[in-house]
């Protein structure tokens, strides 16, 4: 394995996705500043610096193959780190998801990877496809880091699982809050992601087979599946619109705190999830264009989507759509609906 060389220039990512078979064993080595990294397997690579502040940070992007605005972002810092541009002070884990699916452009290939957390990849059939094996070697690699962050004494833990929407946007960043069962939802996060230029928040109100569900529900980390924009092809993303995410990474990182904006609740738009409607039959549709942008609301009881023997609509004033797909698989989320709120 030429180390030399990915010091030097950093590709950790296209050389995890051009030539896979170098990374077919764990590799671990020592940067200048004393960073041990570790590369698990292709597209799953961790830093922990020689003395490590307070943090375990999970950075994942990619569990969807086309949302590449976020992989180019994790990318970067991840050359960053290896080419000593800049040196982490906590532990970092980076995770780029699928790696597959980003050859072909796709969200996946057979099967989409993020529903398949907390061991839904085993359930049913098994572990009978790629997305399948891959989101549990995913969940192995967040469980071990954070495990090991616990043999340090360190435990503060967080995961960002950065996405992009398939469709525009009226609030084009947003983030999914998962479901706390019952614990307060955390305005310092809402500060921290409104520093990544984040201004709209939805509050869970269920578990799901989502990854950051997962780091939440079973390792207590402050974990968001981040909307940053909407999906283009690798080297066609405006990166300007991400110099905000960029830089509160890089700070989160590298700093030992981020300097954190007040809490406006006038800046910020937090919605409940109210509805979670999924496709139960072939002849599912939603009754609305299909460029409507997330968060456009309907009027009440108008019907949003139906199906063989059911209408699904509007329930509350002010009842808005996110997320809508009616060409998901039986039996998946096709359509959230959202309600405005306040923390
Ligand atoms: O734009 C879309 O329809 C999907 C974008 C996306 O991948 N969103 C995530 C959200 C996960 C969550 O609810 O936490 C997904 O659908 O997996
Ligand atoms: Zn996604």
């Amino acid at each position: 394995m030429p180390l030399q060389q990915l010091r030097q220039h950093g590709q950790f990512l296209a050389l995890s996705r051009q030539q896979p078979n170098l990374f077919a064993s764990p590799i671990e080595f020592s940067l200048d500043d004393g960073t041990q990294v570790f590369i698990r397997s292709p597209g799953i690579i961790s830093f922990t610096p020689s003395k490590p502040e307070g943090k375990d940070i999970v950075l994942s992007s990619g569990v969807h193959g086309n949302e590449t605005a976020p992989i180019e972002i994790c990318d970067e810092l991840v050359q960053g780190l290896l080419t000593g541009q800049f040196s982490a002070r906590h532990r970092v884990l980076f995770l780029f998801g699928n790696l597959p699916a980003m050859e072909i452009g796709e969200r996946f290939v057979e099967e989409n990877m993020n529903r398949l957390f907390s061991g839904a990849h085993s359930k049913g059939p098994g572990l009978v496809n790629a997305e399948r094996v891959r989101a549990k070697e995913l969940e192995d690699a967040v469980a071990d880091f954070y495990q090991q962050g616990e043999q340090t004494g360190q435990n503060y833990r967080c995961h960002y699982d950065l996405h992009t929407a398939i469709r525009g946007s009226k609030n084009e960043k947003f983030a999914v809050y998962p479901y706390r069962h019952g614990q307060p939802w955390k305005k310092s996060q809402l500060q921290f992601l409104f520093a990544c230029g984040v201004n709209t928040f939805l509050l869970s109100n269920g578990p799901t087979t989502t990854f950051s569900y997962y780091s939440s529900n079973e390792f207590g980390a402050d974990a968001f599946t981040v909307e940053l924009g909407k999906v283009a092809a690798f080297g066609e993303n405006d990166m300007s619109r991400f110099a905000q995410v960029r830089e509160t990474l890089l700070a989160l990182i590298s700093q030992d705190e981020v300097a954190l904006p007040g809490y406006d609740p006038n800046a910020l738009h937090v919605f409940r999830i109210n509805q979670v409607i999924n496709r139960t039959k072939e002849d599912f549709r939603l009754n609305f264009a299909d460029d409507a942008p997330n968060f456009t609301d309907f009027p009440l009881d108008y019907v949003l989507a139906e199906e063989e023997g059911v209408q699904y609509k509007v329930q509350e004033q002010g009842e808005a759509i996110v997320f809508p797909n009616a060409k998901v698989a039986i039996g998946q989320r096709a359509l959230l609906t959202v309600v405005p709120t306040s923390l």
